[in-house]
């Protein structure tokens, strides 16, 4: 039978073997002779679980004994990625695990790719709650994240005829091992239906329908096992799982209809990452998973204190972005409604414990929600929405502002739930040190006047587990070896790479290192996107989602020209390049869907042209998700960090590609300008408008004609794509991007065209000198310590939550 392990201490190869073997046949029910890959994955994953649970328990046993501060992470989207090979990272049990498969005949790297990702995210907030739920454990906070658990994460990409493919994802399709189904932890949640006056302030809302919550956890190991926090997620089910009458009737859709509408709130996950959709599903989805943790976070605090009052000394709350914002009136109704406290009260504790997270300044991303369909879907939380409003109202007044200075909730029929979260929050932050400073110049510039010290500043990070220790092990290795490994829990010491950017030696283990992982990701490459990558050869990646604020079309337009000039002048000893594009579309998205499919025409051209065969190639692997971007991180040579100045609020990739050893060519936007100021102008390649000459080229009216008339090598790349070089079996085919470039260009690729060009040719000439590439590589990686996610949790704990860390 099983035995409960000790702890996550260490385990040799053959204990760990041979509980594989056990889990394989008692848990799985296979012989060793009928196992499939699927099953040893499975056997190894439980086996590995068995060395986290008591870690589990033990944690939650010291912050109850402690009585700790709890911090809840509120997010839509988790975008974990796969989890077996991580779990092994963090209980430093590679080895073992690697050796107890070989001696069961099993390669351990074909068993970690078998695991579906979980991907239920769309991007860089999404992977930003992942990185941050690994830091929370490896810090030691009292961190529980919530969420929903999508039966379909992001969709799947494919591509037919170069045209995006949708295809639902289906990671449940097999066991998930990583999680516990928690019936005891379940809620009813209501929707619709009416509010009738209740006692003193509180109104009694009787709902028109009601799905169950029911909680999933997945254990949080961090680095080392010494701590494991919980991932709850909820999914939805039917109060009545099936109609008997209606199906004795011989009405079988009628008998599963209630079932099927009650789950098909946690279904999909929407794959939007900029503009609302404003469906009716999304808000309930929203509401659905915000009032089932508000309620657990409620009912956990009150099974240990009496007092509500102190409800904020001993919960911090952050919604990640405004798709949690509901928290606020839902906090406050539970108080009024159910615990009778007084609407001013009740307000003041919701604020204490109220922290909201902004992750974007585009106006048509930030959510407002018509007030009719939330008074109609959440009938009592617009009453108290509309009594947030009109107490802010009064404090603005009080305050001697103007009464039209555009900060109220309410306004056009619509409630804006970023006005929402900042007005019911304690603090609000920013995600990089220019983002926070547009937030408080501009979208919440009448609230940051009125609340001028609520935003602060928590620049984004990512965790070291994952993307440098998990993902790059010939540069994980050298680490080792030259600082040893304590940078993986405390990635400053980098800086001692610093003197070692001199050593030539050094220099040629880290330039093997990059090549080792150009080597390993060719034939992948090759099969995935039919290019051939030379080690020697530039790699070159813009990896992210898709949006023309990204401007993955002057990446494209600079392709194009490359490829003319390359043409035109053979001679030249051009430097070799592969240009890699991942990422995905919103299926609604049309223009960034027309992108793709000229990325995909554009490549096919470049490709199939002897001219500057071994020169220029262009390679757009499908379906880029969190595992692909472990396989291409660690080998670029070159990250694209190329958004209009000002829209980009942090960016994430750039971080994970500089601490790998690529160099960043980018504007100063988000997170590229921290990480200028940290590995020095000389070790990055900066071009193009600021975000305040974008300001100003806009506000004094751009013409995007005359920039691609004073730019030869730009007309003829527009030119090429309008009159269908690239399409000619539709030549009209991307007459919308042309006629957009050259009429509008609301993201200024025009305006920054030749600074890119320019930018590019010196990079070329740049990495004809080895040396002083791999010297700026060194330092890039050497100086970007501060990008860990844990930096930035320790920021959020000690600035926003007043949080206890236990390392
Ligand atoms: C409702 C539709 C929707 C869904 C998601 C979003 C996200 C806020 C978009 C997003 O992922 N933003 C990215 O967040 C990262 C983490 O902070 C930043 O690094 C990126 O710059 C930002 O674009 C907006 C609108």
């Amino acid at each position: 039978g099983l035995t409960v392990p000790p702890d996550a201490g260490a385990v040799s190869a053959a204990e760990l073997r041979e509980r594989v073997g056990q889990h394989l046949v008692f848990s799985i029910g296979r012989g060793a002779t009928a196992a499939r890959l699927a099953d040893w994955r499975l056997a190894l994953s439980y086996a590995i679980r068995d060395r986290i649970v008591v870690p589990w328990f033990q944690t939650a046993e010291r912050i109850n004994a402690a009585d700790r501060k709890r911090v809840y992470y509120l997010s839509m989207e988790f975008l974990i990625g796969r989890l077996l090979d991580d779990a092994v990272a963090n209980l430093g049990l590679e080895s073992a695990a690697r050796e107890a498969m070989a001696g069961l005949g099993v390669d351990y790297d074909a068993l970690v790719r078998d695991e579906p990702d979980a991907a239920l995210g769309n991007g860089g907030l999404g992977r930003l709650a992942a990185c941050f739920l690994d830091s929370m454990s490896a810090v030691g906070v009292a961190g529980l994240g919530y969420g929903i658990r999508y039966d379909h994460g992001l969709f799947r990409q494919s591509f037919e005829a170069g045209w995006q493919a949708e295809e639902a994802e289906d990671w449940l399709a097999q066991p998930h091992p990583w999680e516990f189904e928690r019936p005891e932890a379940s809620f009813p949640i209501g929707f619709g239906g009416s509010v009738g006056p209740g006692a003193g302030d509180a109104g009694a809302w009787h709902p028109a329908e009601t799905v169950i919550a029911v909680a999933y956890d997945t254990p949080v190991p961090g680095w080392q096992g010494r701590w494991v926090n919980t991932l709850r997620l909820w999914s939805a089910k039917p109060t009545r799982e099936f109609e008997l009458q209606a199906f004795n009737r011989g009405d079988f859709l009628g008998a599963a209809t209630p079932a099927v509408l009650a789950e098909t709130i946690s279904r999909v996950l929407y794959p939007d990452d900029s503009t609302p959709q404003g469906r009716e599903l999304r808000l309930k989805q929203e509401y659905f998973f915000t009032a089932a943790s508000i309620r657990d976070i409620l009912q956990r605090f009150e099974r240990r204190h009496g007092d509500l009052a102190a409800l904020p000394d001993k919960v911090a709350i952050q919604l990640n972005d405004t798709h949690p914002a509901i928290a606020g009136p839902e906090l406050i109704r539970l108080l009024v409604d159910e615990r009778g406290l007084a609407f001013d009260a009740a307000f003041d504790i919701a604020r204490g414990c109220l922290h909201y997270t902004n992750h974007t300044l585009l106006p048509e991303a930030l959510e407002r929600w018509p007030a009719e369909l939330l008074g109609r879907v959440l009938p009592c939380h617009l009453e108290i929405v509309e009594r947030i409003d009109a107490r802010h109202a009064r404090e603005s007044a009080a305050a001697g502002r103007p009464s039209d200075d555009g900060t109220a909730i309410l306004g056009d029929g619509e409630v804006r739930m970023g006005t929402l979260a900042f007005v019911a929050a304690r603090r609000v932050n920013g995600v990089s040190a220019l983002h926070t400073r547009l937030m408080q110049e501009t979208v919440f510039g009448g609230l940051h006047a009125l609340h001028p010290e609520r935003i602060v500043n928590q620049t984004n990070g990512v965790t070291p587990r994952r993307w440098l220790h998990g993902c790059n092990p010939p540069l994980r290795a050298l680490l080792q070896e030259a600082i040893g490994d304590g940078w993986v829990a405390d990635l400053d010491r980098l800086e001692a790479l610093v003197p070692l950017a001199d050593d030539a030696a050094f220099r040629e283990r880290f330039a093997a290192a990059k090549r080792a992982n150009k080597v390993r990701l060719a034939p992948w490459l090759a099969e995935q996107a039919g290019i051939e990558l030379a080690p020697e050869t530039l790699l070159d990646v813009q990896i992210k989602r898709f949006h023309e604020y990204k401007r993955q079309l002057l990446n494209l337009l600079e392709t194009v020209a490359l490829w003319n000039a390359m043409r035109q002048a053979p001679e030249v000893d051009w430097t070799p390049r592969v240009k890699v594009f991942g990422g995905k579309a919103a299926p609604g998205y049309r223009m960034a869907k027309l992108i793709i499919k000229l990325i995909n025409d554009v490549a096919r051209t470049v490709n199939d042209d002897p001219a500057v065969r071994g020169r220029l190639q262009v390679a757009f692997p499908p379906n880029y998700n969190v595992s692909m971007a472990e396989r291409l991180i660690p080998a670029a040579d070159l990250s694209e960090q190329i958004s209009t100045a000002g829209l980009e609020a942090s960016g994430t990739g750039n971080m994970k590609l500089a601490l790998n050893g690529a160099l960043t060519v980018g504007t100063l936007d988000g997170a590229n300008v921290e990480i200028r100021d940290r590995v020095g102008e000389e070790n990055i390649f900066i071009f193009g408008l600021t975000a305040e000459e974008v300001a100003r080229r806009r506000a004094e009216g751009y013409a995007p004609a005359a920039c691609i008339a004073a730019s030869p090598r730009l007309a003829e790349a527009v030119e090429q794509i309008a009159s269908g070089r690239f399409s000619p079996d539709e030549p009209e085919r991307f007459r919308a991007i042309v006629e957009d470039l050259r009429g509008h260009d609301r993201f200024l690729v025009c305006a920054d065209f030749e600074a890119y060009w320019q930018r590019q040719r010196a990079i070329d000439a740049a990495w004809r000198d080895r040396a002083a590439w791999t010297r700026s590589a060194v330092l890039n990686v050497a100086r970007c310590g501060w990008f860990s996610s844990d930096r930035a949790i320790r920021g959020y704990a000690k600035e926003i939550w007043n949080a206890e860390t236990e390392f």
